[in-house]
């Protein structure tokens, strides 16, 4: 992936002409070279107001370094008011602590194309391994389609959702075209994804465990999203682990960001420049835990094989050009947590 490796070789350039005079306002937050703030010394942060204002491709170049690098990051200055995340968050609370048999209203089993489906805990006895999470998982895009098959109780529902949802879509729609952005991609490649946009959110919840059901109960699986970006929304309990240079590492999130992992789509187009994040999340026995997910992807008739621009002697193409649909279609032979759905559209096998 020629260009994204130029922004990173012009970030280390840049960083020696224009060295940052930043102050650190939070604390656990350091600020490297390059400008780029680091939580912890392990996530990225990226400061997504500042697309809009003359640091622009300073920016650009931190998206490039944090997708290649990290393929997770932090985002702050997001546009997503605390109101409509405290709203969301509080719906989302409110659902999940329904009775069993309210929620079990929403279930759907078997049928994955279900615009709106509640799927409970689940015990996986080849695997000896329960899953905790219980979650809500809807189509959001176009909201007008969507909006009244959604539950009315509670009662902040369908408000509270439809304002989180065009927030995040819109964060999302400015990530993205930063991300395309970053790889060097041509305006026309960079347009046809980025008109045609969708969104899904989940809700996730992970209920408390009883201490002695730890060994054999886990939150989530590792997997990484069939999306193009993830947004993650959660409250301030950890749980999600990101695999990062052959190890777990629990984060820890930080009040008011949101945080943005590559998905598989990102990791095509950018011809395995960008790496999509393998993840999961741990079961506690202390305290429960809430998160909210938007995923954006392309429509289904999307190309999403690595453009024309992206490719060169040096960088041949790693996917053939497959649409959407194929994926989408292919996706429901495999179990969630394989992270393998890429594998059929590689032009070489591993
Ligand atoms: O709850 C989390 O932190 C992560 C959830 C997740 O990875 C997913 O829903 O795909
Ligand atoms: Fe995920």
């Amino acid at each position: 992936m020629p260009v994204a490796s130029d922004h990173l070789a012009s970030l280390s350039a840049g960083a020696k002409k224009t060295p940052q005079t930043c102050t650190d306002p939070i604390p656990g937050v350091q600020t490297d070279l390059y400008g780029l703030e680091l939580w912890e010394n392990y996530v990225p942060i990226i400061d997504l107001g500042a697309l809009h204002g003359p640091r622009r491709s300073d920016i650009i170049k931190h998206l490039a370094h944090a997708c290649q690098q990290y393929g997770f990051f932090m985002v702050k200055n997001h546009g997503i008011s605390e109101k409509i995340m405290n709203n969301v968050m509080g719906t989302a609370r409110e659902f999940f602590h329904l009775p069993e048999e309210e929620k079990m209203k929403l279930q759907s089993p078997g049928d994955f194309t279900s615009p709106i489906r509640f799927a409970p805990s689940i015990k996986d006895d080849d695997q000896n391994i329960v899953v905790s999470r219980e979650s809500l998982k809807f189509l959001t895009d176009p909201l007008e389609n969507y909006v009244n098959l959604w539950p009315t109780y509670p009662s902040s529902f369908r408000e509270a959702v439809a304002e989180y949802c065009v927030a995040a879509k819109r964060a999302e729609i400015t990530l993205t075209e930063a991300i395309f952005e970053s790889l060097g991609m041509k305006r026309a490649s960079m347009d046809q994804i980025l008109v045609k946009l969708e969104q899904n959110v989940s809700f996730n919840y992970y209920p408390t465990c009883e201490k002695s059901n730890l060994g054999h109960t886990v939150g989530l699986r590792g997997h990484s999203d069939p999306s193009i970006i993830t947004m993650l929304l959660s409250d301030e309990v950890p749980g999600l682990e990101i695999f990062q240079n052959g190890e777990w590492i629990l984060f820890k999130p930080l009040t008011n960001t949101l945080s943005v992992n590559v998905g598989d789509i990102l990791q095509a187009l950018s011809n395995g420049g960008y790496k999509s994040l393998l993840h999961r999340v741990a079961a506690s026995s202390d305290t429960e835990r809430l998160s909210i997910v938007s995923n954006c992807y392309p429509s289904k008739d999307t190309q999403i094989g690595p453009p024309e621009e992206l490719i060169d002697d040096d960088h041949p193409a790693m996917y053939k050009d497959f649409s959407y649909k194929e994926l989408y279609d292919s996706m429901w032979t495999l179990r969630p947590h394989d992270s393998t759905r890429l594998d059929p559209f590689k032009v070489c096998a591993d």
